[in-house]
């Protein structure tokens, strides 16, 4: 028995470069969508936010200099490849899948509604958000957060690359311990930067928990959504 009926999963851009500099590893993606029809199996709900930084970072050497607010809508318009190569993953593993676009690109995917998202969502259908909030100076966080609200989530997952929310970013001080779970007031107070600020208030305000894990761990997502112990929960 999964211990959420309905997720909203924000997995992380960057991830699916897998060993490569930048770009869509095959391999990556296949497994985090095999991950995905495992707990679509268990009778979960998924809806997805993935980033952009896999693609966008190829391209981060032509954005120096240029204007932020345009470089975020090439960051937004990053995250509408990476959901439309992980919605057609799925098709390919027999699973359905729709994407949604927070900025109107009709011809290449249909834009977010929400009744119709919760209709796909309902009809067991995976929802794919793309273009993330369709606002630049935010982030695919904040879309996870608001996504995840909006769709009713029980909890916003953030499969990324560290398996946990810890004292200090982990990847630049090796003292830093991890938190099986944190509330967001501390989150926010320590100013731990694993999720952006803007993500983790609104999370908070909507009393929607958050759950931290590793990507790269296989099975962590089944664990997470089985309710076992698995990465961190920030909780309100
Ligand atoms: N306190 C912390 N706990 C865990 N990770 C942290 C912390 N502070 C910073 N980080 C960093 O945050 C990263 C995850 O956030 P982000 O770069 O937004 O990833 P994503 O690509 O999943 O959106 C981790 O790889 C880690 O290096
Ligand atoms: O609502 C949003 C979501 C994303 N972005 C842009 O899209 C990029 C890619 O998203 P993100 O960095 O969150 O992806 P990830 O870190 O998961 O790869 C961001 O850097 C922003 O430039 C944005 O402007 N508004």
């Amino acid at each position: 028995m999964p211990a959420y009926q309905r997720i909203l999963l924000k997995l992380s851009g960057e991830a699916l470069m897998g060993d490569d500099a930048y770009g869509i590893n095959r391999a990556t993606i296949v497994r985090m969508v095999r991950e995905v029809q495992d707990v679509t199996r268990l009778g979960c709900e998924v809806a997805v936010v993935i980033g952009g930084g896999n693609i966008f970072r190829g391209v981060a050497g032509g954005s120096v200099g240029m204007d932020r607010a345009t470089a975020d809508y090439m960051g937004m318009l990053a995250t509408v490849m990476n959901s439309l190569a992980l919605a057609d993953t799925m098709r390919q593993e027999g699973m359905t899948a729709r994407v949604m676009s927070a900025i109107s690109i009709e011809q290449v995917v249909e834009p977010y509604v929400r009744p119709k998202a919760l209709q796909y969502l309902e009809e067991g259908k995976v929802v794919i958000f793309a273009a993330g909030t369709g606002n630049p100076f935010f982030t695919t966080d904040t879309a996870a957060a608001l996504r995840g609200a909006e769709i009713g989530a029980q909890i916003v997952l953030k499969a990324t690359k560290v398996d946990g929310v810890y004292s200090a970013d982990p990847h630049k001080d090796p003292l830093a311990t991890r938190y099986s779970k944190i509330s967001f007031d501390e989150a926010i107070g320590r100013n731990l930067q694993v999720m952006d600020a803007t993500a983790f208030a609104l999370c908070r305000d909507q009393k929607l928990p958050i759950k931290v894990f590793s990507i790269n761990k296989p099975g962590a997502l089944k664990r997470v959504v089985l309710g076992e112990d698995e990465g961190t929960l920030v909780h309100v």
